[in-house]
């Protein structure tokens, strides 16, 4: 039964969701929870330090009037992070609900920037979660006006992840909040040859005056950038003098600043002077729903049994996924066939690329990197060092399997499944608030993947 606090909240969050935006109201306000009133207090529990930050930063004071107003008297407001043992309350799917598109807005030029690609139609889950949050937080405060200084926010993961879809939503969702802003959304090619043009003409000065007036500077792909040495050189400068301004730069790779060696070190180091934020392939239960969100927009009605066999043949590249969905409904409406799996199975042909990964290639590699033994994985020892690993290993087989949690738990020589659901939640967790936990996460996927293909 709801208690008068949830109620308290329940008024709290109606009213402030007319009062913001949906992405905003999505992602800060709605994945915080208020757990006690006491003495006049509130108290309110966050998923993550990030968003702790964020609310402090940004929204302590429309959410206190807004408790005061309905209390008629005055609070103070507490913000905390949720307890990370509580695995139970976290069991639940990671993505956000399906905001509609607000109706007020105009999209820009669209050759610019893809009107699809705005923050309504991202799924957030626990592949993105913190680069999907850095963005929008750099959507509302750009440049200097950001509290937590994401300047450049540098977006990397791997091919058909987001990573553009992101990045012009920031675009979009700025233009929505000042539609005067200067938001310029740019690959690495087409400044690659907007430069070489510019010296052909002997116009490098027109070339410098058009970037340096972004508000938002918006780069695709800079890993290109790499053994360009002038265009380095005037991408450097581009860069410090949008710095200097207060300006925002956001840049997209497929790789962190860190693994880009023919990179300037004046540059790395500038890349890397922000937030560095990486984008993982998504899980099963956000593949779903990256194809339900889809199907929405596009007014497809389209059997669960259908949408989960795309979202299990197709893992690794979001992409190639949308591509597969569009396909099976082009041919179903061509053939007249109804929708079912035994019908879309002989279209779709899943990718060879798509090498299985196996529970053991995980534990395999999982158990090198930790320095212990795929015994010590599947056995019941509680030293540190050999829980940590198993967690890991938990983790990716998630990520990276569509095994069951207690398909997961045998593979671990028979754990039980709140041992899996435990380990996946805590380990999803820490890889948000841990950039060096989050990099080994990312390497070991890539090892996994790697070794999965060449068997
Ligand atoms: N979380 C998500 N929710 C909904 N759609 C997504 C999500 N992530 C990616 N997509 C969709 O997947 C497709 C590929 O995404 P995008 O082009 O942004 O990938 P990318 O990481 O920039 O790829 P590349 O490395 O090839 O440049 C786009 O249609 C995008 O809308």
């Amino acid at each position: 039964m709801e208690n008068s606090l949830d109620r308290l909240w329940t008024q709290v969050l109606d009213r402030l969701e007319k009062k913001l935006s949906q992405p905003t109201f999505e992602t800060w306000i709605k994945t915080a929870k208020a757990i006690d009133l006491q003495d006049n207090c509130l108290i309110l529990e966050t998923p993550n330090f990030f968003a702790r930050n964020w609310l402090q930063a940004n929204y302590i004071n429309i959410i206190k009037t807004t408790i005061e107003d309905i209390l008629g008297h005055s609070v103070t407001l507490k913000i905390t992070v949720a307890n990370q043992e509580n695995s139970s309350e976290n069991s639940s799917p990671f993505w956000s609900s399906n905001p509609a598109i607000p109706k007020t807005y105009t999209y820009p030029k669209p050759t610019e920037l893809n009107p699809k690609y705005v923050f309504e139609h991202f799924v957030v889950g626990s592949n993105n979660r913190m680069a999907h949050a850095a963005s929008l937080a750099v959507a509302e405060s750009p440049g200097r006006e950001n509290p937590l200084s994401f300047n450049p926010l540098f977006l990397y993961g791997g091919v058909g992840l987001g990573k553009t879809h992101l990045m012009q939503a920031i675009g979009h969702y700025r233009l929505k909040i000042r539609s005067d802003a200067k938001v310029f959304y740019v690959s690495t090619e087409k400044f690659t040859n907007d430069l070489i043009t510019a010296i052909r003409q002997d116009s490098r000065q027109g070339f410098r005056d058009h970037y340096r007036t972004a508000d938002v500077l918006l780069v695709d792909d800079i890993q290109f950038i790499e053994g360009q040495e002038s265009t380095q050189e005037e991408f450097f400068h581009t860069f410090n003098t949008l710095h200097e301004a207060g300006k925002q730069v956001v840049l997209a790779s497929d790789r962190p600043p860190s693994q880009m060696p023919q990179l300037q070190e004046r540059l790395c180091s500038r890349f890397s002077m922000g937030l560095v934020a990486d984008i993982q392939p998504p899980d099963l239960e956000t593949r779903m729903a990256i194809l339900q969100k889809k199907a929405e927009y596009e007014n497809l009605d389209l059997p669960q049994a259908v949408i989960e066999y795309i979202a299990t043949n197709y893992t690794s590249n979001i992409r190639e996924l949308e591509g597969a969905l569009i396909r099976t409904v082009a041919y179903m409406s061509i053939s007249g066939l109804s929708m079912t799996v035994e019908n879309i199975a002989p279209v779709l042909n899943p990718p060879a690329a798509h090498a299985e990964v196996s529970a053991d290639v995980i534990i395999a590699v999982v158990a090198e990197e930790f320095q212990v033994t795929p015994e010590d994985l599947k056995g019941s020892s509680r030293r540190r060092e050999i829980s940590q690993a198993r967690q890991v290993g938990m983790y990716l087989m998630r990520q990276y399997t569509d095994l069951s949690l207690p398909k997961i738990g045998e593979e671990f020589g028979g754990k039980d499944h709140t041992t899996v659901m435990y380990s996946c939640d805590k380990v999803g967790q820490r890889r948000e608030q841990d950039p060096d936990l989050s990099k080994v996460l990312r390497q070991l996927g890539d090892r996994i993947t790697l070794v999965s293909r060449s068997q």
